[in-house]
């Protein structure tokens, strides 16, 4: 195999020849500058598979160096050596390229982690979209331009944060930021986080010590070390509670969890993703979210469009679901006759494509010989979305980097009543009975539509899925 080179910019030498050690160590040939002016000779006359590039540097700075690869050597991961704790510099530098970031003092284990992954990707063929695009369906303008971005961002480390009212793919185009970067080998390890009871949420998250509370039974892995190498996927983000906020921002910041009971920590390289339908910026105002965890998880954003920004995708999405529901029934599959298309394209979908696939699948086992007509669809009329949804404000039109500023509408407080029922004094059956009550009616509404239920209710269809389960409603 040919000569990998890896350049280390610093005008430290203490980190230069450490540097030059431990990637010499790994088989790499290191070449080092101390200055701006040097590194951009070094990069004129060489190949590199990595670079390494201090903050401050004598003759300007690391950014500098990270913009000028990111123009010029796109193929080449940079990453940012930052001081101990500069969670500023640290997102600056992902979002203006940098692969990823090692903090001083460096730490071997998590940089020698750090260039096998790098590697990987220098390696790497280009992203092919187009090879994973069936997952990911759509061929509208703003879906290839969906699926675009998200091959650029696979080839990042930095964390995104991705957008999109319910249903409408933020965990497919999450699983494709995955697959399609250099992880793709290791586990894609998706959790919600508005599924996991609070108290629990610290041993889920970070594992624990076999009798470090009562019940601990054995060690217990948390998601972070299932998701060593790969990619944790943060579902439903802003249902985290605040004391979790906390620690999640030390293990991003620190890549390493302490699971409950254990003395050490583990080092854990792990790249977060994370979503949710709400407006995390007004979640960040109104103080129930943190500013700084919000500004670490959302170095970079994506925005997945609504489907009714889309309508041109149906036709495509509706087929291919039809298809996939004949598979699964050994049949034929079902076509939808053109009133019945001209019916979804004019449809508002709040639910989006998981509302698509719902409202497909109950039409298939409505319809009569194979073809699906506009009545066997059981469309809810609603409002135009003006009226029912308002648009998000300052989201741009297409998927794209941007900073984080996200203005999507606040989260609607769901109507809620109490059941007449009076308070029996057990807390628990109480809230339990109330919210029976409250799920019972919404999805009586909605004729048992469980998007639209979701939707009335301000829940995610998985949340709501979670409690239809916990309170044995069917
Ligand atoms: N572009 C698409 N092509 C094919 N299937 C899609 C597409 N977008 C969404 N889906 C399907 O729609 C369903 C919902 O997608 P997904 O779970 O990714 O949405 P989500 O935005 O994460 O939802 P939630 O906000 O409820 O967590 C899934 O079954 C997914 O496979």
């Amino acid at each position: 195999m040919s000569k990998q080179f890896a350049l280390v910019i610093d005008d430290e030498r203490d980190i230069r020849e450490l540097l030059t050690l431990t990637l010499g160590r790994m088989g790499l040939v290191v070449e080092t500058a101390a200055t701006v002016s040097d590194a951009k000779q070094r990069l004129a006359g060489n190949r590199y598979a990595l670079c390494f590039t201090d903050m401050r540097l004598p003759d300007g700075t690391g950014h500098e160096v990270i913009e000028l690869i990111a123009a010029q050597y796109p193929d080449t991961p940079v990453a940012m050596i930052t001081a101990y704790g500069n969670v500023d510099a640290a997102v600056v530098a992902l979002k203006a390229g940098a692969f990823d970031f090692v903090s001083k003092p460096v730490d071997i284990n998590v940089l020698r982690r750090l260039v096998q992954t790098a590697l990987r990707l220098s390696e790497e063929k280009k992203a092919s979209v187009d090879a994973s695009s069936a997952k990911l369906i759509g061929e509208s303008q703003p879906m290839k331009e969906l699926r675009a971005t998200i091959a650029k961002v696979a080839r990042s480390q930095a964390p995104v944060y991705v957008a999109g009212e319910s249903g409408v793919g933020k965990e497919l185009a999450s699983r494709l930021i995955h697959e399609l970067g250099p992880r793709a080998s290791a586990a894609f390890v998706p959790v919600n986080c508005g599924a996991i009871p609070s108290e629990l949420m610290e041993s889920e998250f970070f594992g624990h010590r076999k009798g470090s509370f009562t019940g601990a039974h054995a060690d217990k892995e948390g998601l972070f070390q299932a998701a060593d190498g790969g990619t944790l996927f943060l579902d439903e983000v802003a249902e985290l509670p605040l004391h979790m906020q906390v620690k999640l921002l030390r293990v991003i910041q620190e890549k390493a969890v302490r699971p409950i009971g254990a003395r050490a920590e583990v080092a854990v390289d792990v790249r977060i993703l994370s979503a949710t339908h709400k407006n995390l910026a007004r979640l960040v105002d109104l103080g129930s979210f943190r500013q700084d965890l919000f500004y670490r998880i959302n170095v970079i954003e994506l925005r997945v469009p609504p489907l009714r920004e889309r309508r041109d995708d149906i036709p495509l999405l509706a087929s291919r679901i039809l298809d996939r529901l004949g598979r699964e029934a050994d049949r034929a599959p079902a076509r939808l006759t053109p009133d019945a298309l001209k019916a979804l394209q004019a449809y508002e979908f709040p639910g989006n494509v998981r509302e698509l696939e719902n409202i497909l699948e109950r039409a298939v086992a409505l319809c009569e010989d194979g073809s699906i007509s506009a009545e066997d669809m059981r469309l809810i009329a609603r409002p135009p979305a003006s009226a029912s949804m308002p648009e998000p404000a300052a989201i741009t039109q297409t998927p794209t980097y941007r900073p984080p500023s996200p203005q999507m509408p606040a989260p609607e407080a769901p109507g809620i009543m109490l059941p007449d029922s009076a308070y029996s004094g057990d807390l628990a059956a109480t809230v339990a009975e109330t919210e029976r009550a409250v799920i019972t009616k919404a999805l009586e509404a909605t004729r048992w539509n469980r998007t639209a239920a979701a939707k009335q209710l301000g829940l995610t269809l998985r949340q709501l899925r979670y409690r239809l389960e916990k309170l044995g409603i069917e």
